[in-house]
């Protein structure tokens, strides 16, 4: 990678499990809701985290923010270990980076204009502070986002879904970050006006140099927006790759079952995929299972599975190709056959990949 802004090596959030917090047998009394993870991002682009609800993707949001302490791992912003800022550096890195939430509503005070909730963000950081600078810097951000300046004194119920998302994306705006992360940002949008925001986010990405974590829980929203894709599940990142690669040539079982769920634009192929459905539930990141830990679910699991964890992150790191990171080696190690082919629906998806870029 020739300019990586954020890099995160073995990052892990451990937090304290509640008392009586649901324990099971055997299971510890910390959440392992981080657990070793890794990853870069280079200047400007966008990595894609994707994984099913309570894998951990919020909390390495928070973390690399510093809104969640890590209980371990590094993470480093143009070079600078994040755990080593003091208040005053920690205030300057609040601005350097900024969050994009799912729910800009529960965020924004229904009895605040939304002017007032854009300035506030202003005032934290003591930005455009003159009579007549705030109320200019805020009409900017309004009109950047898409927004008339003139909405400045309405207040958040009287904004459609959409334009909320875009007031969420103006507040971020504010603090003039060089990275967001963007956490489900369209999950809580209409179909229709998902491309929009996400085509707003790709212009300030362009206009602005954004670098952005995106985060969403199915492959559908992340494969629009993003230069490379980590797949997560139950902490760990079983997967991380250039987008093309990850779309057409999944190497681990998850990724693919999380493909199958997307649909592909051939009507016909569409009836005719392959779906691959994945038993039960995301087990509890207090007890993790041992060996693989997506053994419990994963249609292609074996004996072995159970006795091995597979360090996936350290997978293909001699140079698989186009830099692919993460695979389900496992099967390799005790002498299986691996699978390597393209998915079964590969022209389809880069057909859909490229319909997606163009919109
Ligand atoms: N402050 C906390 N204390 C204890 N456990 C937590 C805390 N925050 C998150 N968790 C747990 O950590 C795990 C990961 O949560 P996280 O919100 O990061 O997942 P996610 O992939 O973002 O899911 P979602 O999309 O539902 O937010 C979950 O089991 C969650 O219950």
């Amino acid at each position: 990678m020739s300019d990586p802004v954020l890099q995160v090596d073995g990052l892990e959030v451990h937090f304290p499990a509640g008392r009586g917090g649901g324990r099971g047998r055997g299971s510890s009394d910390v959440v392992r809701a981080v657990d070793g993870i890794s990853f870069a991002i280079e200047r400007g682009t966008t990595l894609g985290l994707v994984g099913e609800s309570g894998c951990g993707k919020s909390t390495t949001g928070l973390a690399i923010l510093r809104l969640v302490e890590p209980t371990g791992g590094r993470v480093q912003f143009d070079g600078t270990d994040l755990s080593t800022l003091g208040r005053g550096e920690l205030r300057r890195w609040r601005r350097r980076a900024a969050m994009v939430f799912q729910d800009p509503y529960a965020s924004l005070d229904p009895r605040r204009s939304i002017g007032e909730a854009i300035g506030e963000a202003l005032d934290i950081h003591e930005l455009h502070q003159g009579k007549q600078a705030r109320p200019q810097r805020i009409a900017e951000l309004l009109e950047r986002v898409g927004l008339h300046p003139d909405t400045a004194g309405r207040y958040p119920h009287e904004f459609s879904g959409g334009q909320r998302q875009r007031v969420g994306i103006a507040r971020a705006l504010a603090v003039e970050p060089e990275f967001l992360v963007c956490d489900e940002p369209i999950a809580a949008l209409d179909v229709s006006i998902q491309a929009q925001v996400l085509n707003l986010l790709a212009d300030l990405q362009a206009e602005l140099g954004l670098t952005y974590l995106f985060i969403a829980h199915d492959l559908a929203a992340v494969q629009h927006v993003s230069d490379r894709i980590a797949v997560m599940y139950l902490g760990r990142i079983v997967e991380e790759g250039d987008r093309r690669q990850v779309i057409t040539r999944p190497q681990h079982p998850y990724t693919r079952a999380l493909l199958s769920a997307v649909p592909v634009p051939d009507p016909v192929r569409e009836r005719a995929r392959r779906r691959v459905s994945l038993a039960g539930d995301v087990p509890s990141p207090m007890d993790p299972p041992s060996g693989c830990r997506f053994r419990t679910r994963c249609p292609e699991v074996f004996e072995a599975c159970g006795r091995v964890d597979p360090d996936l992150q350290a997978v293909g790191s001699d140079g698989d190709r186009d830099g692919h990171r993460a695979a389900c080696l496992l099967h390799g190690e005790v002498g299986q056959p691996v699978e390597r082919s393209d998915h079964p629906d590969a022209d389809q998806r880069e057909a859909g990949l490229d319909d997606a870029l163009s919109i």
